[in-house]
């Protein structure tokens, strides 16, 4: 009886995460600025890797940036279908999604700048 509980809650997990998966294919397809986060997130994991910096701080950082941007597309997706006409409301809202995903870059940013500058520069001779 649980076991046949946990089996169908897992099914229903992997149908969610296939909906999710989804969902980043659509946006991956169809945004190009989340397809250039997404070469940020790998460039900035790898150089954190190599340079042997905190990797925790970095993922975090790409996961929000990629999370809003995801949020974004939604936010924009809602809108069109509701209007094609231009509304105060409908700006306000595709406005305000856009910049969370601007305020997310710029900490991110700030944060890469943090963790990777240091060690880059120490590399290039530039820092004791
Ligand atoms: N229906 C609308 N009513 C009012 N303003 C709108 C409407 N649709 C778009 N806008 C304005 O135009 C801007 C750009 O909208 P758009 O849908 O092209 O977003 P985008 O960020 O360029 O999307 P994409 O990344 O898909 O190209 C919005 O941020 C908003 O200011």
């Amino acid at each position: 009886m649980r076991s046949d509980g946990s089996a169908l809650s897992l099914r229903r997990w992997l149908r969610s995460a296939g909906f999710a998966w989804a969902g980043i294919k659509h946006t991956y397809r169809t945004q190009a600025n989340f397809r250039i986060e997404v070469g940020a997130a790998v460039v900035a994991s790898a150089l954190a890797l190599a340079l042997h910096a905190p990797l925790a701080p970095i993922l975090l950082c790409c996961a929000l940036v990629l999370s809003l941007e995801l949020v974004n597309t939604a936010v924009e997706a809602i809108v069109d279908h509701a209007t094609s006409d231009f509304h105060e409301l409908a700006r306000i809202a595709k406005d305000a999604a856009a910049a969370a995903v601007l305020v997310a870059s710029i900490g991110a940013l700030l944060v890469g700048l943090v963790v990777l500058g240091p060690p880059l520069l120490k590399l290039v001779g530039l820092w004791r």
